[in-house]
């Protein structure tokens, strides 16, 4: 059976990367990705915008909607403080043990829990089962189409706290016009858009942040 894309991406990181090294992973999925086969990893130059945001977010607890292979996982992990974790969901059965094995390379395991299912199930059991009291940092990269259903829902929640921050990920491309307008239009948000493009294509993309006031 022919191997997915995704796992060839895993192969290359294993085979060209540097265990424990979650620089190296980030660096040679995007020269995999770049150089051989595109897929949809935030990439470098909106990988550099999500990293500033972490370092400014300095979160206890975060969380990632939509894993895909791990590179934002990896990418956002290692800017994590001792002590603090990231949660990741992941939908696909087969990108979640992609993911997993990503992560367990990169040596960041003990700050990342991958959580498989929808995100509709695993939000409302963040705070039992999970442990979370609240969310200081939130990427979204999932379906674009979630972005606002999840956001209206991680409130429903009480997941989020005044100065919660969620970045979003793809606003012009694909785009995702109704969580743009959802959060801009919201009072309970203050928004920064930031210019980009598209991972390793010459195509405008853009990173929305959105600081929850509570
Ligand atoms: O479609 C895009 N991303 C969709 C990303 C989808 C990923 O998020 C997972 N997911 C779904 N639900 C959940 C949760 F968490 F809710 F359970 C997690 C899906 O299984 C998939 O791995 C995309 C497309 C392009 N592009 O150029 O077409 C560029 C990009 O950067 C993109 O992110
Ligand atoms: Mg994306």
């Amino acid at each position: 059976m022919n191997q997915s894309k995704e796992q060839r991406i895993l192969n290359f990181v294993l085979q060209n990367a540097v265990r424990g090294d979650p620089c190296s992973v980030v660096d040679t999925i995007d020269k995999y990705c770049s150089q051989k086969e595109w897929a949809m990893n935030v990439g470098d130059e909106k990988g550099k915008i999500l990293d500033k945001t972490v370092q400014e977010a300095n979160p206890s607890v975060a969380l990632e909607l939509g894993t895909y292979c791990g590179y934002s996982a990896v990418r956002i992990s290692r800017l994590l403080k001792a002590g603090s974790r990231l949660l990741t969901v992941e939908f696909n059965p087969e990108f979640a043990a992609i993911a997993k094995q990503m992560i367990e390379f990169a040596g960041v395991q003990d700050k990342v829990k991958l959580l498989e299912g929808p995100s509709e199930e695993i939000i409302p059991q963040l705070k039992k089962k999970y442990e979370v009291d609240t969310l200081d940092f939130v990427f979204l990269d999932h379906w674009k189409d979630r972005y606002t259903p999840d956001t209206i829902l991680l409130q429903e929640c009480n997941l989020l706290r005044k100065g919660s921050v969620l970045l979003a990920d793809n606003i012009i491309f694909p785009g995702a016009p109704d969580f743009l307008n959802y959060v801009r239009k919201s009072p309970h948000f203050q928004c920064t858009n930031y210019p980009s493009h598209l991972e390793y294509m010459q195509v405008e993309d853009a990173m929305e942040k959105a600081v929850f006031l509570g």
